[in-house]
């Protein structure tokens, strides 16, 4: 039996503030760090043999937080843009609230939740500076549906997660609400429409452990 554990970033500046986030590098609030804490202590005993998160400062602190607090800061950690967020385009930084006053719920709900619905586009990428700059620009997106971060995902799950679980060694990813619904999704084989529903909360750590085959025995995910 083999486990993988994926926990969501803890709470953000930004979430904090109800605003669209995606790509933008925002720091935790205080709460945030409580809750990564929180989530390094629903794992107490779990030893892990990689981490893996995003270039995402939100989810590499959280990382560090539970690596430092289960005394394996020496557990080799990769830090990846395709673990980042999906790219919220336009309505990054906007307030979710006024979005909803502006467009309605139902098109909030769709670019939030659907999975092929793809929020209004950046006019231009951002210059792939700072985390980006080794990578080729157009890796940047201009905005991702969840489709679209799903194909950036699951490609990196099978080279770099699936091939160390299939190899019997635990691993961790820290990582963003739909970078990680993206995971269950493949995972569970869930359906386009039915992943609409599932929700990830901060610092809740999601454990699954599957045979030799990466078939889940046990999965302690709360369904609707
Ligand atoms: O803003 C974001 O990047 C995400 C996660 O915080 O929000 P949502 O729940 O709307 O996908």
């Amino acid at each position: 039996m083999v486990k993988l554990v994926m926990v969501r970033h803890g709470e953000s500046t930004a979430n904090a503030l109800n605003q669209y986030t995606g790509w933008n590098n925002v720091g935790l609030t205080t709460e945030g760090r409580v809750q990564a804490h929180y989530a390094a202590k629903q794992l107490q005993g779990f030893e892990f043999e990689h981490v893996h998160t995003s270039v995402l400062k939100r989810a590499i602190i959280t990382a560090y937080i539970i690596q430092d607090d289960l005394k394996l800061n020496y557990v080799p950690i990769t830090k990846t843009w395709r673990l980042n967020e999906r790219h919220y385009g336009a309505l990054r930084g906007q307030n979710k609230d006024e979005t909803r006053r502006e467009f309605g719920e139902q098109q909030v709900h769709l670019w939030r939740r659907s999975f092929y619905s793809v929020p209004p586009k950046l006019a231009h990428p951002d210059p792939n500076d700072g985390p980006y700059k080794y990578f080729e620009p157009r890796i940047m997106p201009v905005a991702e549906s969840l489709f679209g971060a799903y194909k950036r995902i699951v490609p990196y799950y099978v080279d770099h997660v699936a091939n160390r679980l299939l190899d019997g060694k635990n691993q961790l990813i820290v990582a963003h609400g739909s970078t990680i619904r993206a995971l269950i999704k493949y995972i569970e084989g869930i359906s386009d429409q039915d992943i609409d529903g599932v929700e990830v909360a901060n610092g809740m750590p999601l454990i699954y452990e599957f045979d030799d085959r990466l078939n889940i025995i046990s999965s302690n995910r709360q369904k609707k």
